[in-house]
């Protein structure tokens, strides 16, 4: 069951120019609670998830982990701080192993970076794959070492865009088996699109909609309101 509240954002906003990206939002989140953001596009699901991952500085508000302002220290310092961050931008290295990439990241952690490596594959269910070149892989699989690179640092708090986009029908399962098994352990966030994914991941989704948060219940229970309904169909308020 989730916990005490781990992330907190407070009059959280993101102007560009004459926009307002993200309108004042309030949002927390408790540990090891899986929630989903959606919305429609321009909503301000990226930019607010830009702001969790230190990639963009708020206009105004804040972001609180574990009750400490977080705004400003960018993704270098958060990652510091345990929160991982999967972004739709690839960081893997096509000329070298799964397993080299996945090290990459486990030998800045302390203990045994062989071990810690392992450990982020078979999380993933890659184990078998860590002598290919990540350049050789497919989409979906590249995917996964992109989540063993972040779980490789065991981060406590997964923040994670689109981790289902590209996928095939088979391994937007597996991705769902597999966040199932990381929320026993951590805390996530996903940006997404993908209904169906959604469906069986989330239990809280929070709705975006022209910047602000307008609905945050129960995935089934967003998906029968007609506020949200009326937002996805594109019709006016
Ligand atoms: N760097 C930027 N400069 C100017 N405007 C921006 C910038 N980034 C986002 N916006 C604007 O902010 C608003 C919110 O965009 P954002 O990308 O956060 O929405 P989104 O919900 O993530 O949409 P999508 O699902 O299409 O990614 C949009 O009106 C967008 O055009």
């Amino acid at each position: 069951m989730p916990g005490e509240v781990v992330l907190e954002t407070n009059g959280l906003t993101v102007r560009f120019g004459g926009v307002t990206a993200v309108d004042r939002v309030d949002f927390a989140l408790r540990e090891r609670e899986l929630r989903c953001l959606i919305g429609p596009n321009g909503a301000g699901k990226s930019t607010f998830f830009k702001c969790l991952t230190g990639m963009l500085q708020p206009s105004d508000g804040q972001v609180y982990l574990r009750g400490e302002p977080v705004s400003g220290l960018g993704p270098h310092r958060l990652a510091r701080l345990g929160v991982g961050i999967k972004t739709q931008v690839p960081s893997v290295m096509n000329g070298l192993s799964v397993h080299e990439n996945v090290w990459l990241a486990a030998r800045r952690r302390s203990g045994d970076a062989n071990a810690g490596t392992l450990q982020a594959l078979e999380a993933v269910g890659i184990a078998d794959l860590r002598r290919e070149l990540v350049g050789q892989l497919s989409h979906g699989q590249r995917q996964l070492v992109e989540l063993a690179i972040v779980l490789a640092a065991k981060p406590w708090l997964i923040l994670l865009d689109e981790p289902a986009a590209g996928l095939s029908g088979e391994e937007v399962e597996r991705m769902v088996g597999i966040l199932r098994g990381l929320v026993e352990h951590a805390t996530l966030i996903v940006v997404e699109h993908d209904m169906h994914f959604i469906r069986q991941i989330a239990e809280t989704v929070t709705v975006f909609h022209q910047g602000r948060v307008i609905a945050q219940a129960p995935v089934e229970d967003v998906l029968e309101d007609p506020l949200v309904r009326d937002v996805y169909l594109g019709r006016s308020l």
